[in-house]
């Protein structure tokens, strides 16, 4: 591996003009650390991505670089946790050429943003975009429902001189429910939620939530044809996936009978299927009667990401930099174990904080764990390249983001949230590498305000973790083995180590960090 990083390692030009001295910022790595993650947060702020992808010029908007003319055309649906937000910007910047819309949004979210002073992300009193809440605990039910049946009604009646607007965002696929009759939505939520507890990845569910639901996988921008659609998305699924987001209700996607059954047996739920779900399961494909013209002309649909776990990363590495540190992003796609997870952080700190040249087997291992938590190789080796150097350059403080949804096995009855799972066993990991005057500062935090069923959004660790726990009588593997990190985090030093934003409206997965302090010169 030394070898592989040498090929990349640039002349180090600083070591002959002599070292920098890294700046010293008066801040502490830990307030350092929020500041970031409140930047991260910022940029996918619900009303911040619309108004950054619709420009508006006289009777005319530009969406992606495509050019749509406004004539009292202009109609408007969504559903997801941060869609209000998103109508509100949108009402807005289009709002005089607007007829009618419905959102379908989260049970009692006006009630909070009013109550959050989040006016701006409501609706003006007189609106033409009817509000309907609904998903009471993320679960779809009949308010939501009665939501998509608007929804339905409102793209059947549009015309080829229409343009509907749609916003997604995460929790899409709750606040959007159309079972296939005979499906019951009892039914239907019995599936999904089977599915869920039994550990299916979004992935998998949301290919079965298409395959039993008139609206989603293209059912929408369906029944929205002649007219022209444009759906702008803030993404909630790794890699960014137009046909799973809020199970792609505007792209149209093929639904394979044996694709579905063969994951409902994988989690052994074949057995006990409803008939009617085995009834719509065994009808032919498409769904609905596609027309030739309705086929041939997809272009009529633009699906546009406006906002993503990248787009926070890369406006937290923004903030990283005026607070002194040489940003460097991992990848966005973080997944698998927390345990692996971190175990890779562990080993990148490692990495980063050697004295000497860091042994070959560090980097190793990284690349070992690179495909279970679902980062590249190449990602890993330029990362290794930047921490390297920091530490051989003195470059001074790094900050390492990434970002993604790790998952955690559940196993004790504990409060907590795979957020504060990871930072409890990264600051583990760390252990023993308090280097003077501050150790590496961990930090991982969900972008929705909200770890697992917890008021927190994650937790901030360091190499002192365990004795500062041992110190005040908490005993960590208890609280591991109980998954029970919040409990711990909340007796840990009144709380101090908790991240807890509130609520912050938006959504794009997870976002970690990991703060190299500059190594001082003494000890290298
Ligand atoms: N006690 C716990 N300890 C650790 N992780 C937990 C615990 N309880 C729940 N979780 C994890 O929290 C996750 C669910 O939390 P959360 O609601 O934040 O998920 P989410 O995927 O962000 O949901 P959404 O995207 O709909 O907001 C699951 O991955 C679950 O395994
Ligand atoms: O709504 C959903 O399906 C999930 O939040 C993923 O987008």
């Amino acid at each position: 591996m030394a070898r592989v990083l040498s090929l990349f390692r640039p002349q180090p030009f600083l070591a002959l003009v002599g070292r920098r001295k890294p700046t010293l910022c008066k801040m502490s790595m830990d307030s350092r650390a929020r500041k970031v993650f409140v930047a991260a947060v910022e940029a996918v702020q619900p009303d911040t991505v619309v108004r950054q992808s619709i420009e508006r010029k006289e009777d005319s908007v530009i969406i992606n670089g495509q050019k749509f003319t406004l004539k009292h055309n202009l109609h408007l649906v969504g559903f997801g946790k941060a869609v209000l937000g998103m109508a509100a910007e949108a009402e807005r910047i289009v709002g005089d050429h607007l007829v009618n819309g419905v959102i379908s949004v989260p049970h009692g979210i006006q009630q909070t943003l009013k109550q959050h002073g989040k006016d701006h992300l409501l609706l003006k009193e007189n609106s033409h975009i009817k509000v309907m809440e609904g998903a009471k605990h993320n679960l779809p039910d009949s308010d939501a429902q009665k939501a998509a049946e608007g929804i339905k009604q409102l793209a059947s009646e549009l015309t080829e001189k229409d343009l509907l607007l749609v916003l997604i965002s995460g929790g899409g696929s709750a606040l959007l429910p159309a079972p296939i009759p005979p499906i019951s939505l009892q039914e239907k939520l019995d599936v999904t939620r089977k599915l869920a507890a039994a550990g299916a990845t979004i992935q998998e569910l949301n290919t079965v939530r298409r395959a039993l639901s008139f609206l989603k996988g293209g059912g929408l921008a369906h029944y929205a044809h002649p007219a022209q659609v444009v759906a702008l998305i803030l993404s909630d699924v790794i890699g960014d996936p137009l046909d799973l987001i809020a199970s792609g209700p505007t792209v149209r996607s093929e639904v394979w009978p044996e694709e579905v059954l063969s994951i409902l047996e994988q989690y052994k739920l074949l057995n006990s299927l409803p008939a009617s779900v085995k009834d719509v399961l065994g009808r032919p494909s498409p769904r609905w009667k596609e027309n030739k013209d309705e086929i041939e002309k997809a272009e009529n649909v633009l699906n546009a990401v406006i906002g993503s776990n990248s787009v926070a990363l890369k406006c937290a590495g923004r903030r990283a930099r005026e607070l002194g540190f040489r940003p460097v992003v991992l990848s966005p796609g973080v997944c698998g174990d927390v345990r692996s997870v971190s175990r890779l952080y562990g080993l990148l700190a490692r990495f980063a904080c050697c004295q000497e040249e860091p042994p070959p087997e560090i980097a190793a291992e990284v690349l070992r764990l690179g495909p279970e938590v679902g980062v590249e190789s190449w990602d890993l080796c330029r990362t290794m390249q930047v921490l390297d150097e920091g530490r051989t350059e003195g470059w001074g403080a790094t900050c390492l983001l990434a970002g993604g949804e790790p998952t955690v096995e559940l196993t004790g009855k504990g409060q907590g949230g795979r957020n504060q799972e990871l930072a409890l066993r990264v600051g583990l990991e760390l252990r023993g590498l308090q280097l003077p005057p501050n150790g590496p500062v961990f930090l991982s935090g969900g972008t929705d305000g909200q770890d697992g069923p917890t008021e927190a959004a994650g937790a901030i660790t360091d190499g002192g973790l365990y004795e500062e726990a041992q110190a005040q009588g908490l005993d960590i593997n208890n609280f591991l083995t109980n998954n029970d990190s919040y409990s711990f985090f909340s007796h840990l030093s009144a709380g101090q180590h908790l991240l807890v934003p509130g609520l912050t409206c938006t959504n794009v997965m997870d976002v970690h960090m990991l703060l190299i302090p500059p190594i001082p010169i003494n000890i290298r």
